[in-house]
């Protein structure tokens, strides 16, 4: 119904070299909506997210975020992104991390306070900003590097498999955060091959080969393939396009 999506996506591929990685991608996602891009490794999920940040260039097709065309560098300032591995100084504690990267976004002294705490706290870091990041745990990291994505208060927040090695403890808090920053307005598009994180999104695409092989709320996707579990329908709606 909505008729202004934060994320449009329309026609995207992308291959490299003679190697085909998006093909034909089309995707909306709302205001406050968390879309899940479910998919095996090497399926495209990581290409697909950078080339809606501008990080990659289409081959053809094209990305627009809140109704401008990627890339676009105010736009980039308006999307948090998480990538895969984490980039943070291990020798510098959460808090110094935390001070740098605000800088970087150009946020004010008084706003970066006031960023670092309002953040650390959605994350549960607030009693260990003074610990230098060598003495995290990787759950801790993780959610350093989402407290970091956070800062700028981003209108779309991309996380590129945020749980991966995080206990099934610390994963229910970390969705717990998302939760309550869907409601806040915030878009999510979040990255997993993890089906028990997959049936938390609002909407699902399942993309299999670099194609989007189904797209829906995660209930839906289960009905219709008249499936019990998430992972069944995955099953369902991609084993009947591994023709070659
Ligand atoms: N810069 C690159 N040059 C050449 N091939 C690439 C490049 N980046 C990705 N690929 C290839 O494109 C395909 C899709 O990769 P991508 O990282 O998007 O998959 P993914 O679904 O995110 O996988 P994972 O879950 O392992 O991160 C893979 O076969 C990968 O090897």
């Amino acid at each position: 119904m909505d008729v202004n999506p934060v994320v449009s996506v329309n026609h995207l591929s992308k291959a490299f070299g003679k190697r085909p990685v998006l093909e034909n991608i089309d995707m909306e996602v709302q205001q406050g909506e968390i879309l899940g891009l479910l998919g095996p490794s090497g399926a495209g999920k990581t290409t697909l997210v950078k080339a809606i940040i501008g990080l990659e260039s289409p081959d053809s097709g094209n990305v627009s975020v809140l109704g401008i065309t990627m890339p676009n560098l105010e736009i980039i300032e308006q999307i948090g992104y998480m990538a895969q591995a984490d980039a943070l100084y291990h020798d510098l504690t959460a808090l110094e991390n935390l001070q740098f990267f605000a800088r970087l976004y150009g946020l004010s002294k008084l706003q970066q306070k006031d960023r670092i705490v309002e953040t650390a706290q959605l994350v549960n870091l607030s009693d260990h900003l003074h610990k230098p990041v060598a003495q995290y745990s990787g759950g801790m990291k993780r959610r350093l590097s989402i407290c970091i994505a956070l800062l700028n208060n981003p209108k779309l927040l991309i996380l590129d498999e945020p749980t991966v090695g995080i206990d099934p403890v610390l994963r229910k808090s970390i969705w717990e955060t998302f939760r309550q920053l869907k409601e806040s307005g915030t878009s999510i598009i979040v990255t997993t091959h993890v089906m028990d994180e997959a049936e938390k999104c609002d909407r699902l695409a399942m993309i299999r080969n670099g194609k989007i092989i189904a797209i829906d709320s995660p209930k839906q996707l289960i009905t219709r393939s008249n499936t019990q579990t998430m992972e069944e329908a995955f099953l369902f709606y991609g084993g009947v396009e591994d023709e070659n």
